[in-house]
């Protein structure tokens, strides 16, 4: 006899999501594919082919003198440390990382942990119960579960929407104990927070302003700083998450800010407390990836000339490339000026097309698609490095452009109206 009533089985799960589930209809697999990536190119499936969608901006993680300082601590220290900071995960590299990005900030100290989603988790031991924390709707999903994981109340501002997040404050109870949170360029689609106003709505109201610079630290500003240095705010920001994985070369992340936070860090929160360190060729590959991103910085410079060439040809062709200017909503709000471009793509099925005939004529991108970005929206992530050269920004351009050409029932990525990339659900 068929049980009737049969219990419910944890296992049993539906495709994640529509955006999944539509994407599986299609024959298109763009997920989860292996590849080898180096110096702007990658091998996918054997073939080799221009890599523009990977996060290592800089061109730091195949660099020979970043590979060489891995190596050797390979050698030296061996592969992990098997242990957290406070018992028995702590090199004398640990430290040296640690001084090398508190000075390259400016702040008075700085915490190296394993990854840097697990330096906003880290976040958790600030927020207090009674606290408030007032959180862009488009932040990082490490910056809202760092938030969650806290007790303090939260509240989403609007994305990029400084008014909003005044009003927010002004109607939180005086005696909490307050902080924005923020990340300074955002992941999917580049577009810079808006940090003068943030961070001066935030002081106006007395409340702590937190930036998340895993995109711009390395890369933004006169010194390389991040957002906020290019911004003019760098120091108005208390404390700033990062990570090594995306500027510099390698893998773990960063809490910088003042000696009484950090040491309370360390000394209480969970994701830095019970995880293994950061291991040793990891640190020495930042340090190495950090000191050369100080010494050249024509690094930054060559990639964000190479990504605002690329979104102007990109545009011309009639994509919806980004910035929307609605997106970053305030009057005067500086474009994106990072190496993260967004084609905005619409239905889910297109996207991935898209995405197939761009890696059929030899170029890798990122299809997209929520929770990353809004319900309803998608879109393909365009990234660019220091180390691609102007032919392969050519044939990114090209690939692009023959799909234009390709005939196909209504293309949506072309001539579509501009969404706002900013979620309107939590993520
Ligand atoms: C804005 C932002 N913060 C944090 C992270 C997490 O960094 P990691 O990959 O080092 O865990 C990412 C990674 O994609 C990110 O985009």
């Amino acid at each position: 006899m068929p049980d009737s009533n049969p219990r419910p089985d944890l296992f049993d799960k539906a495709p994640a999501s529509p955006f999944l589930r539509a994407v599986h209809a299609t024959p298109v697999r763009p997920y989860y594919r292996p590849l080898r990536a180096r110096d702007g190119e990658a091998v996918v499936d054997g073939r080799k082919v221009v890599m523009a969608g990977c996060n290592d901006y800089l061109g730091l993680a195949t660099d020979p003198r970043v590979t060489a300082a891995a190596a050797t601590a390979l050698q030296t220290y061996g592969t992990s440390c098997s242990g957290a900071r406070t018992l028995n995960g702590t090199l004398p590299l640990h430290g040296e990382l640690e001084a090398a990005v508190a000075d390259f900030l400016g702040t008075e100290d700085a915490a190296v942990v394993t990854t840097g989603f697990q330096a906003n988790l880290a976040l958790a031991a600030l927020f207090g119960p009674g606290d408030a924390v007032f959180s862009d709707t488009a932040n990082h999903a490490s910056l809202i579960d760092g938030i969650r994981l806290g007790a303090a109340h939260r509240l989403r501002y609007r994305h990029a929407d400084p008014a909003h997040l005044d009003r927010l404050l002004a109607d939180a109870d005086p005696a909490a104990a307050k902080a924005v949170v923020t990340d300074g360029m955002f992941s999917m689609d580049g577009a810079l927070a808006p940090l003068p106003a943030v961070t001066a709505a935030a002081r106006r109201h007395g409340a702590r302003t937190l930036v998340d610079g895993a995109h711009d630290i390395g890369l933004l500003g006169p010194a390389g700083r991040g957002a906020a240095e290019l911004l003019g705010v760098h120091e108005q920001v208390d404390l700033f998450t990062g990570t090594f994985s995306k500027c510099f070369g390698s893998t773990g992340g960063f809490l910088a800010g003042p000696a009484r936070v950090i040491t309370h860090l360390r000394y209480t929160a969970r994701a830095i407390l019970f995880s293994a360190s950061m291991p040793p060729p990891a640190l020495a590959a930042a340090m190495s990836a950090l000191e050369i991103s100080i010494d050249e910085p024509w690094r930054r410079h060559r990639v964000l000339d190479l990504a605002s060439r690329l979104r102007t040809r990109l545009t011309a062709l009639g994509y919806d490339a980004g910035p929307a200017p609605a997106d970053p909503a305030p009057p005067g709000a500086p474009p994106p000026p990072g190496p993260v471009i967004a084609v905005r793509t619409g239905d889910p099925a297109d996207c991935v097309r898209l995405w197939q005939h761009l890696l059929d004529a030899g170029v890798y991108t990122n299809p997209v698609g929520p929770p990353a970005v809004p319900e309803g929206s998608s879109i393909i992530r365009v990234t660019l490095q220091a180390t691609h050269t102007d032919t392969h920004v050519d044939r990114i351009a090209e690939a692009f452009a023959t799909a234009r050409r390709t005939p196909r029932p209504a293309d949506p990525a072309l001539a579509r109206p501009r969404q706002p990339l900013a979620p309107e659900t939590a993520r």
